[in-house]
Order: C-alpha cells, then structure tokens, then sequence
C-alpha cells in the first residue's frame, strides 16, 4: 500500500504521544490502533522509566487488542507508530494477529542515529517488522518524520547521558 494523508495525519499524533513520552522521562515512541472504519480504539506511549523496559506502546496494543477484539477486528485494523516495532513488539503484533502497520522511522535509522551519537545501541538485535513478521502488511519509513524523531531521540540521548 502507498502512504495517504489520512496515514501521516496519524503518524502525526504518534510523534505527539512520543514528544509526551520524552517529555515524562520515558523514551519517545508513540503508538495508536485504528480500527478499520478510522476509529482509533486505543493509543500509548512508551513508559518504561519505571523500570520495566518492555512498557512499549506497540506491545500494550497487542495485549489490548488480544483481550478486546475479535481476530477479525485485529486483523482489519491497522497500528500507527512513531518508531518500526522492535523484533518484541513485531511478534506480539503477529502472534495476536493485528492487520497493517505504518511507521515513520525505522529501525534502521534509529541505529544509525545512535551510532552517530556513540550513544547504547538497543540489548536486542536491529531486525526488521518484516524480517519477524513476513506475513503483516507493513509501510515504512516516512521521511518527513525524519528530522523530528531525530530530534526527540537525540534530546533523550543526551538526557540519559547527564
Ligand atoms: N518501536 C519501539 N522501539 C523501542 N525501543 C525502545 N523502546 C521502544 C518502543 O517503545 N517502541
């Protein structure tokens, strides 16, 4: 599928739910699930500056949609986030049988960025929603999030290294 405004309109609220996420001490990713008539049924950011890093968005959507949806509303629905899934959230969005995915950076660019910083990469390998999840219909990246994600997580880089 291509990317259409209605698409980056969303994307747009996910890269607010991230700045949030900055914003409160958590890292900046932000996520939403759209049910197949644009109704967005639920929306979270990244919380993991309690301690618990698996707190993303992307894997409390797949929970939620696990315990509230019928395979049939999951697979028709479509997840919007601010960031690719990590190889986590990837087989929690395929094992719960969610639909589409649409990201605005991508893994890839996220571990150039840090490596550009010298800053940790992430403790689990860099692999693609498509390499863990052949079977979800995924688009990705959006270039114009480009510079504002870059932003936000170089703005948490720098906070985690003071
Ligand atoms: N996509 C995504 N990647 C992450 N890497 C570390 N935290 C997150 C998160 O919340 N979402």
């Amino acid at each position: 599928m291509t990317v259409t405004p209605s698409d980056v309109d969303r994307l747009r609220r996910c890269v607010d739910l991230a700045r949030e996420a900055l914003d409160d001490g958590d890292e900046p990713f932000g996520s939403t699930l759209v049910a197949a008539d644009g109704t967005e049924l639920f929306a979270d950011r990244n919380r993991v500056s309690g301690g618990d890093a698996t707190q993303h968005p992307e894997f409390a959507i797949a929970r939620w949609a696990a315990t509230n949806l019928t395979p049939a509303q999951r697979a028709s629905s479509t997840v919007y986030t601010s960031g690719e899934h990590c190889a986590m959230c990837s087989a929690a969005h395929a094992w719960v049988g969610l639909g589409r995915i649409v990201y605005a950076a991508s893994t890839e660019q996220l571990g150039a960025w840090l490596l550009e910083w010298d800053a940790p990469a992430a403790p689990v390998a860099p692999l693609s929603i498509r390499q863990v999840a052949p079977g979800v219909p995924v688009d990705g990246p959006v270039d114009e999030f480009a510079d504002a994600l870059k932003a936000l997580h170089r703005a948490r880089v720098t906070r985690d290294a003071g």
